[in-house]
């Protein structure tokens, strides 16, 4: 817990050091009220005393509470800033952090966790942070002002004092031992209630196809009720926390009334009245001790439910990607648009076998190489290698002459327009989804050509007519995940984006299977014309989409099994033939 303080600036430690001051002025104040009640019931004792003289340490009472009022407000209002300042600031930097991770770290802590992490374990901190604040520098302040205060007064009351104290103590070491474990499972159950919602929701068509909201329920209903219990338990021992306090508050003053009936009793009449002013004065001070250990106690509570939650964010913070920069931003210029893997294989993290083997091809500036292979091949293992979005178990990736672990992320990706399997678009317009991202040169430094690239973007990638017939074109809205277009529609904007980009190297992972057969040789050939001397890697599973590359590498089992034009794989190839003959006609693959 203590180390995400470091993440407070230093205006904010002002702020903190202004609080401290406020609260020492508030507990002073606090603690005046008590002399000026003492001096008003010895004046009403004496009996001769007029009302005009009881206004006067009346008025102080009044000042003194209106005081304390203000400084606890003020004190409220430097500690909500305070944590609302951190609170964002660690939300600004788990989202960052959650950016720079590779999907190897996604996976790890799950995407729901981090969606927890990044929201509700910072809620805590900004919670505990805003209350803990006030409370973790009054209550040693008060503890010890008050005790000074009753130091000398008579050892019964003082010793009646102690074993509240020691009552109370003990109540709330009982609830915490009993509550602390329930608060780590909690921050975990909400993990889960997260994960189970998330995948409730998208996969919600599938849910109401197939019947399945019952099984949906009942996977929710246990995450739900798991943490609704977990919750109430732990919550139904904090409750137990008002009514002990105020038992324990009461039974002090019981006692110290009682001890003092017997003390005014046995004492000398003249002594009776400061004996009773003294009571009543010690009454106030040993509320004021109780109270400051409740708050020392509650820092107790308070601290492991809030260290669980930063230890959680912690941890992500403090997750080193993987995926490291390295300092390479060109490339060499004779190389320029090359892709080279030499031997390489990979293992995904976790995993017990390899799911490529000793892969090793070179495609060249300009060229059109693809891939194809049975389902689970390894076609989009190989291709996610080029971006980094996984570094290699073994052998080396090469983009323009360069393995792509020494170029910085940025520059590597300024190199590549990826299209993914699935399409994803943003919500935003269809003008911001296609000029998406930044390519570290494009129309970002001529805006007024940007609106000619996009339409040419999407010209290229038979998205015009669509747009066009969309309400606001261009300026037409696009709802979270492309939720109001079609598939092949989205799959074509995807496109657009990577077009618009241009790249140096184009990556579609089997990008054209959402579209109709003559979309996709339209859409090939005009990108043809349009790419020029760009490399094009393409992921397929159909032969008529790739059948005119410059060549196409097969896969089976995560290993090259042929590499050569269509004809050529047609002669020799049995895997390729296979995959030929079951999508084509004899006639049409000698036809073309
Ligand atoms: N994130 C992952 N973690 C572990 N194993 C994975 C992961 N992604 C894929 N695999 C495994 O790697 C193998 C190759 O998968 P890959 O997605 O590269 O195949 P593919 O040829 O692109 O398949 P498809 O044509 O169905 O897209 C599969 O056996 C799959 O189970």
């Amino acid at each position: 817990m203590v180390k995400i303080f470091k993440y407070l600036k230093r205006h904010e430690w002002v702020l903190v050091l202004f609080s401290l001051a406020f609260i020492v002025v508030q507990v002073w104040l606090d603690l005046k009220l008590p002399d000026y009640m003492a001096e008003i019931t010895t004046k009403l004792q004496t009996g001769s005393s007029k009302i005009s003289e009881l206004l006067i340490p009346g008025s102080y009472m009044l000042l003194c509470a209106v005081g304390s009022m203000i400084a606890s407000i003020i004190v409220g209002y430097f500690a909500a800033k305070v944590a609302a300042g951190l609170a964002m600031r660690l939300r600004g930097m788990v989202f960052d952090k959650t950016l720079s991770f590779s999907m190897e770290e996604i996976n790890n802590f799950s995407t729901a966790s981090l969606i927890t992490r990044s929201t509700n374990d910072v809620t805590q901190i900004q919670t505990v942070v805003a209350l803990g604040l006030q409370v973790i520098i009054k209550a040693p302040i008060l503890a010890v002002w008050a005790i000074v205060k009753i130091a000398d007064q008579n050892w019964q009351w003082t010793a009646s004092t102690g074993g509240a104290v020691a009552a109370l103590i003990l109540m709330l070491s009982v609830i915490i031992i009993f509550a602390l474990p329930k608060f780590k499972k909690i921050q975990q159950l909400t993990d889960n209630l997260n994960r189970v919602t998330r995948e409730n929701l998208t996969g919600l068509r599938v849910v109401r196809a197939y019947n399945a909201e019952p099984y949906q329920e009942a996977k929710f209903e246990q995450a739900n009720v798991e943490l609704t219990k977990t919750n109430l338990f732990a919550n139904r021992l904090m409750a137990m926390i008002g009514p002990g306090m105020t038992f324990i508050m009461s039974g002090l003053s019981v006692a110290i009334y009682w001890i003092g009936a017997y003390l005014i009793n046995a004492a000398a009449v003249p002594d009776r009245i400061t004996l009773f002013s003294n009571m009543v004065v010690f009454s106030s001070y040993a509320m004021q001790v109780v109270m400051a250990f409740m708050m020392v106690s509650m820092i107790f509570i308070m601290m492991p439910r809030a260290s669980v939650s930063a230890k959680r964010i912690m941890e992500v913070l403090n997750t080193e990607a993987r995926i490291v920069d390295g300092k390479e931003t060109g490339g060499k210029t004779e190389l320029t648009g090359q892709v080279e893997f030499r031997n390489v294989s990979f293992k995904y993290p976790d995993a017990e076998e390899p799911v490529l083997r000793n892969i090793s091809f070179t495609v060249r500036r300009g060229e059109t190489v693809a891939f194809i292979g049975a389902t689970g091949s390894g076609k989009t293992s190989v291709i996610n290698l080029i971006p980094r979005f996984y570094d290699t178990t073994e052998g080396e990736v090469l983009v323009d002459g360069v393995s792509v672990k020494n170029y910085t992320q940025e520059a590597l990706h300024n190199k590549i327009g990826y299209v993914p399997q699935r399409a994803v678009l943003f919500s935003g317009t269809v003008t911001s989804n296609v000029v998406y991202g930044d390519n570290g040169k494009g129309a970002d430094g001529k805006p007024e050509m940007s609106g000619e690239l996009v339409k040419k973007a999407v010209e290229i990638a038979q998205g015009s007519e669509f747009v066009e017939n969309m309400e606001g074109k261009y300026e037409g809205q696009i709802a979270q995940g492309g939720a109001n277009v079609s598939g092949g529609q989205k799959q074509r904007l995807s496109i657009a984006r990577a077009i618009y980009r241009q790249p140096e190297i184009y990556i579609f992972d089997d990008s054209f299977s959402a579209l109709d057969y003559k979309t996709d040789r339209i859409l090939r050939s005009a990108l043809k014309k349009q790419t020029g001397d760009a490399t094009t890697l393409i992921v397929a599973q159909r032969i008529g989409t790739i059948k005119d590359a410059d060549r196409i590498i097969v896969l089976e089992n995560g290993e090259i099994v042929g590499s050569g034009t269509h004809e050529e794989l047609m002669d020799h190839c049995s895997t390729y033939q296979e995959i030929a003959y079951s999508q084509l006609s004899k006639e049409e693959l000698v036809h073309g």
